[in-house]
């Protein structure tokens, strides 16, 4: 018999209110030995599901609090299982005494993530939609929002059942044809038909696994890199982007080291903004480093923030177009000349630029023009609007899956153009069906599945 398990599923110490959640076998029976109901013979066991009670938890004679009851009765609740949630006063200490009254009449306390891998053990949800749980509690954005309910609600398990009984039907063909492989001219699985239909999960396949840029720009953020020669005032805009005092400012050349890395949310969209050591000839060992570092950050930006000093333009310009522009390519470049309060002269036009790259004047130090540059942002992510029914592929482990089953898929096509036989072609069917049920959680190995929950919070 499983354990009954207990956690306070409410934020530690704060709130008015807190909700202990109590699931499993003997979830009824425990609470009904720790819970007086107000009116007399009106204890949990006669308790309908769905429904509320006050009463009070006591220890022997002694009361701990005044408390509501929920009951929810097995298969009818999140988990699955019979569940009962406590609702008493925040005090720290209450809940204390509450779970620890719980522990003494048979409960154990809950690991991270316990409830919502119960709730897929029982079926209540596939892997992709407990994950997308963890998502969910985590999401700061509309757009990370709105991708994390998707797929809770199974937008993505939808997409993969279609896709797994389509497979299913090639491979049942395919391999009907092999059980009469005596006769030869017995052919059941009609080979163009198979093609069109593997070009057709290839498509779908492809557009899932490519959707992981979008998705993983929404979930982590859109990478935008600071960078440019010291002093520019790289780690003055990041403060300023940031509303908050993140990288120590000054003017001395070659202050940022590191790289100093957060996110905020701009017109829905989450950005990841990177401030970076500044570029320039030294004999520093560490600041090389850094340096190196910078190179990296901007090889990974999606959008590159290339701050100049407006009143030495020219000159910076002229010394790292080589180094920047190169690598910024396929990328949004945007010319950010900085310290704009100090210019007379603001005629200054950069010429022999590539199309793509925008230029905005601004003071970082004044914050003049921060809503224009925010604009430009928003402009660049480029994030697609999205459908509320777009599957997008916001988690790694789903888009390593998805990259597999591709790989099979395009073996299957291989296959089928070279006239392969047909036990070939349907082993090759079985993995993409193979890694495609490891995303729902069909055959995934309990390592992973620990992996997956104990990043939960308790509780949850
Ligand atoms: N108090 C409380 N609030 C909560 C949760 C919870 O567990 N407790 N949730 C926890 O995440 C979320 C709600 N999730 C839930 C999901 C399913 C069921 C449930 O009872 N399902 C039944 C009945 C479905 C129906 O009536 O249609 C079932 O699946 O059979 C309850 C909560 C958010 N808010
Ligand atoms: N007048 C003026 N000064 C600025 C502006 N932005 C930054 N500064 C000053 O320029 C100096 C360098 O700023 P930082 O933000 O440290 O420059 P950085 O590019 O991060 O420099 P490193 O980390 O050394 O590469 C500081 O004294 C800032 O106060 C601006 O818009 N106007
Ligand atoms: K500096
Ligand atoms: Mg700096």
């Amino acid at each position: 018999m499983e354990d009954t398990i207990c956690a306070v599923s409410t934020a530690p110490g704060a709130g008015g209110i807190a909700v202990i959640r109590i699931s499993g076998p003997e979830a009824i029976a425990i609470c009904n030995t720790i819970f007086v109901p107000r009116i007399t013979g009106k204890d949990l066991l006669s308790q309908k599901a769905y429904t509320l009670r006050y009463g009070s938890i006591r220890r022997d004679k002694e009361l701990i609090d005044d408390v509501l009851v929920a009951l929810f009765r097995a298969p009818h609740s999140f988990t699955g299982e019979d569940t009962v949630e406590i609702t008493c006063h925040g005090s720290v200490y209450i809940q204390q005494q509450i779970m620890q009254l719980l522990i003494e009449s048979g409960c154990r306390s809950a690991l991270p993530g316990e409830y919502t891998q119960r709730a897929f053990m029982n079926g209540k949800m596939d892997l992709s939609q407990a994950e997308a749980v963890a998502d969910l509690i985590a999401s700061t954005s509309a757009g990370q929002h709105r991708l994390a309910l998707n797929q809770m609600r199974g937008g993505f398990s939808h997409e993969l059942k279609n896709l797994r009984e389509q497979l299913l039907h090639i491979t049942s063909l395919m391999e009907l044809e092999l059980d009469f492989s005596d006769h030869e001219e017995l052919e059941f699985a009609d080979r163009s038909e198979l093609s069109t239909l593997a070009t057709h999960i290839e498509t779908v396949i492809s557009r899932l696994a490519n959707s992981f840029s979008v998705g993983n720009a929404i979930k982590n953020g859109v990478p935008v890199a600071i960078i440019g020669e010291t002093n520019a005032g790289k780690s003055t805009l990041l403060n300023v982007l940031l509303n908050e005092d993140k990288a120590i400012v000054s003017d001395i050349h070659g202050t940022t080291r590191d790289i100093i890395e957060d996110t905020v949310s701009l017109g829905g969209i989450t950005f990841r903004f990177i401030d970076t050591a500044g570029i320039r000839e030294t004999h520093d060992a560490i600041e090389n480093i850094g340096i190196e570092r910078t190179f990296q950050k901007l090889d990974q930006a999606d959008i590159v923030l290339w701050m100049i000093d407006a009143a030495d333009a020219s000159l910076q310009i002229a010394q790292l177009s080589e180094k920047i522009l190169p690598r910024s390519e396929g990328k949004q470049l945007i010319l950010v000349f900085n310290k704009a309060d100090l210019l007379t002269d603001r005629q200054f036009k950069p010429t022999d630029l590539p199309d793509n790259v925008q230029s905005i004047f601004i003071s970082a130090k004044k914050r003049e023009h921060i809503d224009e540059l925010q604009d430009l942002l928003i402009q660049a992510a480029h994030i697609p609007s999205l459908s509320s029914n777009d599957v997008i592929v916001t988690n790694i482990r789903h888009y390593e899956a998805l990259t597999h089953a591709l790989d099979s898929i395009h073996r299957v096509q291989e296959g089928l153009s070279a006239n392969l036989s047909g036990d070939f072609i349907s082993q090759d069917l079985r993995e993409c069906i193979f890694h495609l049920s490891d995303i729902v959680g069909e055959v995934t190995t309990d390592q992973v599945l620990g992996n997956i929950f104990e990043r939960f919070c308790i509780g949850k």
